[in-house]
């Protein structure tokens, strides 16, 4: 049974066809890259499926409920969580009162003053084991403002992660990330909950090749190619509108 599944998505402005009859499933612990040229409509398309725009036709599916015409925040409480290409973290605001106020979000506990004092104890621990899957510990009483690039990127990993997440969208989590840090990233992804299914958007080829199952390639919003990384490498028609002969971006 999938966990996502998306029927027909389309969506226009004006006479600019941005994303055209595109249909995927992922099913549960799924790893599915979506690559495509500039402007081939992948953020639109994570777009649609997270609820930040509406589409102009087609249907998704969260397990059996049809969310097509839910709002974003009700998306997020069925477990569809994504990150964003541009930080949205509080710079000035520890990593793991960060954490903290996401997982109080989450259980709806935020402002209820009158809670037993175990429950901020239940929260640390669980912001911990979230940063400690990541590798990330070593950043907890860190505020973004003042660490690298790289850990930033990992601490909206964390952030998404803390809503307990049964789809996580990731939209190009290593843009802007120097190579020096590349490691850091790569390392967490592959280390994230085997049950959690992801979808990456990345033009990192060496990224997408390592981490996917399945890559979904979009030109033109439609959807060119939907395989598996040999399949997407050895297809002819991928590699010469986008991959190049050497196989990569
Ligand atoms: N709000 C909007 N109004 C008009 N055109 C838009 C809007 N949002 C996106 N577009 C256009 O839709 C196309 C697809 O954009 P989108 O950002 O989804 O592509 P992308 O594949 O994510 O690109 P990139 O790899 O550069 O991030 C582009 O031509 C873009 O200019």
């Amino acid at each position: 049974m999938s966990v996502l599944r998306v029927e027909h998505l389309s969506k226009s402005y004006g006479g600019l066809k941005v994303t055209d009859d595109v249909s995927f499933e992922l099913h549960p612990g799924e790893r599915l890259a979506i690559i495509g040229p500039n402007g081939a409509g992948k953020t639109t398309l994570v777009s649609q499926v997270a609820g930040a725009l509406q589409s102009d036709r087609g249907q998704i599916f969260l397990g059996q409920d049809n969310v097509t015409a839910w709002p974003g925040y009700r998306r997020v409480g069925r477990g569809l969580v994504r990150t964003f290409q541009i930080s949205k973290l509080a710079p000035e605001i520890s990593v793991i009162d960060q954490l903290a106020l996401a997982i109080h979000q989450r259980d709806g506990s935020i402002g209820n003053m009158w809670r037993h004092k175990d429950s901020y104890r239940d929260v640390r621990d669980e912001a911990m084991q979230i940063l400690e899957g990541l590798q990330l510990s070593r950043a907890q009483d860190r505020k973004p403002s003042e660490m690298a690039y790289g850990d930033q990127r990992l601490v909206e990993v964390a952030l998404a992660l803390a809503l307990k997440p049964r789809v996580l969208l990731l939209d190009e989590p290593m843009a802007g990330v120097p190579k020096s840090e590349a490691q850091l990233i790569l390392d967490a992804l592959a280390r994230l909950p085997a049950d959690l299914a992801v979808v990456i958007i990345e033009h990192d080829m060496d990224l997408v090749f390592r981490f996917a199952q399945r890559i979904l390639v979009l030109a033109n919003g439609a959807v060119l190619a939907d395989g598996t990384p040999a399949q997407i490498r050895g297809n002819d028609v991928v590699r010469a509108v986008y991959l190049g002969k050497g196989g990569q971006a």
